[in-house]
């Protein structure tokens, strides 16, 4: 990367919402045309922005291959540029290289910054602290779904010694004493904490135990990068999460793991439009329960070394009960594409979702379509289910199958913007979709996959 495009991306971390790859925020979809074909997905968008941030943690360059061109790596990366990290892209375009070597010459406690769309600069504390012994962390952004709060972090923070004082535009933090290990034990297996706590422990001095802690794909992955650094985690039974502090790390070069949430959403893309989709990237170990919800609704999947077919073979789709929760679990991020190929399923679906108090509002667009969709912002009472019941939780019941027709409808979040593509290509007549941006956030050029598999869209792009 010339030294102008690190200005560049450090432009991106200084404006709120960052999009990428759009020249337009709105696209005009003909409905009714199953999708067919076959695309790429690249690095997921919950594993490769926390492995930029952990490049801060090495003393000498790491290099990480799949990155998705997505605005959440923009935000992250300019946020980097801003305290200093050199990033360079290789040949691949998937390839950056980040030399933390300028951190502490570079640093400047008036950064002024935004996170933008994004909430990873959560994440930033940490490693700040430690090469720094402060950090100034700007507001999150981040999908709309609910409150989103970050006291598991700032509590996880205070354990390993961190002052931390709430801002009116961001959180201030030094370490006056330094940072040390730390017992901690989550209320809930919240996967930012989990992430907090990896990020912080590894060169805290001493021991830190983590308890009920996240263990979804994309946190294994950053445990391997952390021992690729020259970090000591054990990941025991239980959710139980152990690191032994070291002096130093090194620089990493490891390939981001897939996005199955992106993977999940072509499915259910190809499932409500009737269609046949080649994932090329994806893997079945991180989609186990969604293969499963998938054959269940009546889709069919074939698991091939570079990637997965899932296709629609005919006939009505069937009712599901699902219930979101933490990995292995049915991943909340899944359940809202999912949503629009079950307004297409004979009968009643129910959707409990578990994770967060709010994800249900972009289904109001869905009934504007034609949909049945009706939300229990209290939640429903179940006695087969499977899931611990917790408070804020809300459920929506999908009866179909229902004939979608076309609407203009603004994209409300990441996953709910997507699914708004998915009822477009599905309903009859022409859907208006606008705030595309947001779905740049973690899907990348999806325009041009929509055209690889023969979408009929007007996209001024
Ligand atoms: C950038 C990224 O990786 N985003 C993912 C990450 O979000 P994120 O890390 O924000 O999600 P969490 O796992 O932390 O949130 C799970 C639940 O814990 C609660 N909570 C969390 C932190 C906290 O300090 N206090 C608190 O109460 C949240 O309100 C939510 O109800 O994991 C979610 C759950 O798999 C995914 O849906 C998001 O796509
Ligand atoms: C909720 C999501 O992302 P974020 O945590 O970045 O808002 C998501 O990826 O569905």
């Amino acid at each position: 990367m010339t030294e102008n495009e690190s200005e560049g991306l450090k432009l991106d971390a200084q404006k709120a919402g960052a999009r990428v790859g759009l020249t337009s925020d709105e696209i005009i979809i003909n409905g009714g045309h199953p999708l067919k074909g076959r695309i790429e997905v690249r690095g997921a968008k919950n594993l490769a922005p926390k492995a930029m941030v952990a490049a801060l943690l090495g003393k000498t360059t790491s290099v990480l291959r799949n990155v998705p061109n997505v605005s959440d790596i923009r935000v992250v990366a300019g946020l980097l540029a801003l305290h200093g990290v050199q990033i360079t892209r290789g040949t691949d375009p998937g390839e950056w290289r980040l030399d933390p070597s300028n951190v502490e010459q570079a640093h400047h406690a008036d950064i002024d910054a935004h996170a933008g769309s994004s909430r990873i600069p959560i994440l930033f504390c940490g490693p700040l602290l430690h090469r720094l012994g402060e950090a100034f962390i700007p507001d999150l952004g981040g999908c709309r779904i609910g409150d989103r709060p970050i006291d598991f972090h700032l509590e996880a923070l205070r354990k390993f010694g961190a002052v931390v004082e709430k801002l009116p535009s961001g959180i201030s933090l030094t370490a006056p004493n330094g940072l040390h290990g730390a017992n901690i034990e989550l209320p809930y297996p919240s996967v930012g904490a989990t992430e907090q706590v990896l990020l912080t422990s590894v060169l805290a001095k001493g021991q830190t135990e983590l308890r009920n802690a996240a263990i979804e794909p994309e946190i294994i992955d950053l445990i391997c990068i952390l021992q690729k650094m020259g970090a000591i985690i054990t990941v025991e039974p239980n959710r139980v999460i152990f690191i032994e502090g070291v002096e130093e790390l090194r620089g990493y070069d490891h390939r981001a793991l897939f996005d199955r949430n992106e993977a999940a959403s072509w499915a259910s893309a190809a499932l409500a439009t009737r269609g046949d989709v080649f994932v090329g990237g994806a893997q079945q170990e991180e989609m186990m329960t969604f293969l499963n919800v998938f054959r269940k609704v009546g889709g069919d999947f074939e698991v091939h070394d570079d990637g997965i077919r899932f296709w629609h073979p005919g006939g009505d789709l069937k009712p599901v009960t699902i219930e979101t929760d933490v990995h292995p679990g049915f991943m909340t991020d899944w359940q809202q594409p999912l949503v629009v190929a079950l307004t297409q399923a004979v009968g009643e679906s129910t959707i409990h979702e578990t994770v967060y108090e709010n994800r249900f509002g972009f289904t109001d667009a869905l009934n504007q379509m034609g949909a049945n969709i009706h939300v229990y912002k209290d939640g429903l009472q179940d006695d087969a289910r499977r899931v611990k019941r917790r408070e804020f939780e809300q459920a929506a019941v999908i009866s179909g199958s229902t004939a979608l027709t076309g609407a203009e409808i603004k994209v409300p979040d990441l996953r709910g913007g997507f699914s708004y593509l998915i009822a477009g290509l599905t309903a009859e007549g022409q859907t208006k979709v606008t705030n595309l941006g947001i779905i740049s956030r973690g899907y990348e050029n999806f325009i041009e996959k929509l055209r690889q598999l023969g979408a009929d869209f007007v996209y001024e792009g």
